[in-house]
């Protein structure tokens, strides 16, 4: 398979088509959802010629993490949905690619587990507080306890976004057999649970107070995704968050927000290098990572591309969607006239 969209129509082919819908879909008229996409199409590149070298690096160190290349796994629920070995084949296979990955809270396999089966891996964890700070901090250590460098705070979800599909489909339980683990066997009269029982937990209160809480819980890193208003980032960098994550959830929590790239040069110019910024939504090209790292992100994540590489064919099929990306993009910084992931700038790139 040579593209994307290719995994995309192969992991469709195999999954039940609720679930399939739950990982495709966005919210509402899914105008972000496309909207991700469409926006990296409508931009321009400049590339800059006769600066040749032989040798591109694309690695690159975030908050201390090595990763070869400025392409993470974003944090996406439910892999064992997609997959029989859910999340810890996406672990090996991004701990096989040398990168970063960002387990979400609501993975279907426990973070101990995740961590043991890719020993090398760096390993984020997504975290939902929730109005309970008790087992937030439980969640935390646990964590921690497990081995993960970084948490990252969502931050676009006090409440969840209406997934038409979902309703349709009435998909709102996993099927028997699936939980999300990382909240399982802690505190009391926890049995670990179901999509709707993460859905109870988001925060609507959440608030500064609560990021500030979060950073006297842990020495960990703490950064927060879910950032598109140019002032939050600010406000962000001011209440001493070690990173940003430019993202709209994929399209999947407010319809008709902007698309990520479109906002990321406002939020690059408010944080003025004083975090690292790093954007999701939309990727699916090479030249999408060009764009966004030109136009001020440190990295990106990928979202839906690793669901459908995981679906496709396990861990060799997120491999694959890993090496097709990371390829991708290494002809396209060639092309551009660059050797390393920081000689891209926002010039070359026409709005
Ligand atoms: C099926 C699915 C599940 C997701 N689950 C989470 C989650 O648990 N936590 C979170 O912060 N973001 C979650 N996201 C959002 C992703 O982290 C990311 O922002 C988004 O997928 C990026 O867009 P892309 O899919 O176009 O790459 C999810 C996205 C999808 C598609
Ligand atoms: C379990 C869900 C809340 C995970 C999520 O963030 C999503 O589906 O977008």
């Amino acid at each position: 398979m040579r593209t994307i969209a290719e995994f995309e129509a192969a992991a469709r082919e195999r999954l039940d088509p609720a679930h399939y819908d739950y990982f495709a879909g966005g919210a509402q008229d899914e105008i972000t959802l496309r909207e991700n996409e469409t926006a990296f199409q409508r931009l321009r590149l400049l590339p800059r010629v006769l600066r040749g070298g032989d040798k591109r690096d694309l690695s690159l160190t975030l908050l201390g993490a090595p990763s070869s290349m400025p392409i993470l796994v974003a944090p996406t629920a439910f892999h064992r949905l997609a997959h029989p070995d859910g999340e810890l084949a996406t672990a090996r296979a991004a701990a096989r690619a040398g990168t970063i990955m960002i387990v979400s809270m609501a993975a279907t396999t426990a973070i101990e587990d995740i961590a043991a089966a890719a020993p090398d891996l760096g390993l984020w964890f997504q975290l939902y507080l929730q109005p309970d700070l008790e087992f937030t901090e439980a969640i935390v250590r646990r964590a921690e306890n497990a081995g993960v460098r970084a948490f990252v705070v969502t931050v676009d979800s006090p409440v969840l976004g209406r997934r038409e599909r979902d309703d349709r489909n009435a998909f709102h339980d996993l099927p028997p057999g699936l939980a999300v683990e990382n909240l399982r066997d802690i505190g009391e009269n926890r049995s670990g649970g179901t999509a709707s029982h993460v859905r109870d937990i988001v925060m609507s209160a959440l608030n500064w107070d609560h990021i500030a809480w979060l950073r006297s819980k842990t020495k960990l890193p703490v950064l927060i995704k879910g950032v598109l208003h140019a002032e939050d980032a600010r406000l962000a960098v001011h209440h001493g968050v070690a990173g940003i994550v430019v993202s709209n959830h994929g399209g999947r929590q407010l319809d008709t927000v902007a698309a990520t790239i479109d906002v990321l040069p406002e939020i690059a110019a408010a944080v003025g290098g004083a975090v690292p910024v790093l954007l999701d939504g939309g990727i699916r090209r090479g030249t999408d990572v060009v764009k966004a790292l030109a136009l001020g992100a440190d990295a990106v994540g990928v979202g839906r591309p690793v669901v459908w590489g995981l679906a496709a064919g396990g861990r060799e099929g997120v491999t694959q969607v890993l090496e097709l990306l990371r390829e991708d993009f290494d002809q396209a910084l060639a092309l551009c006239g660059g050797r390393r992931p920081a000689d891209l700038t926002p010039d070359q790139v026409r709005r």
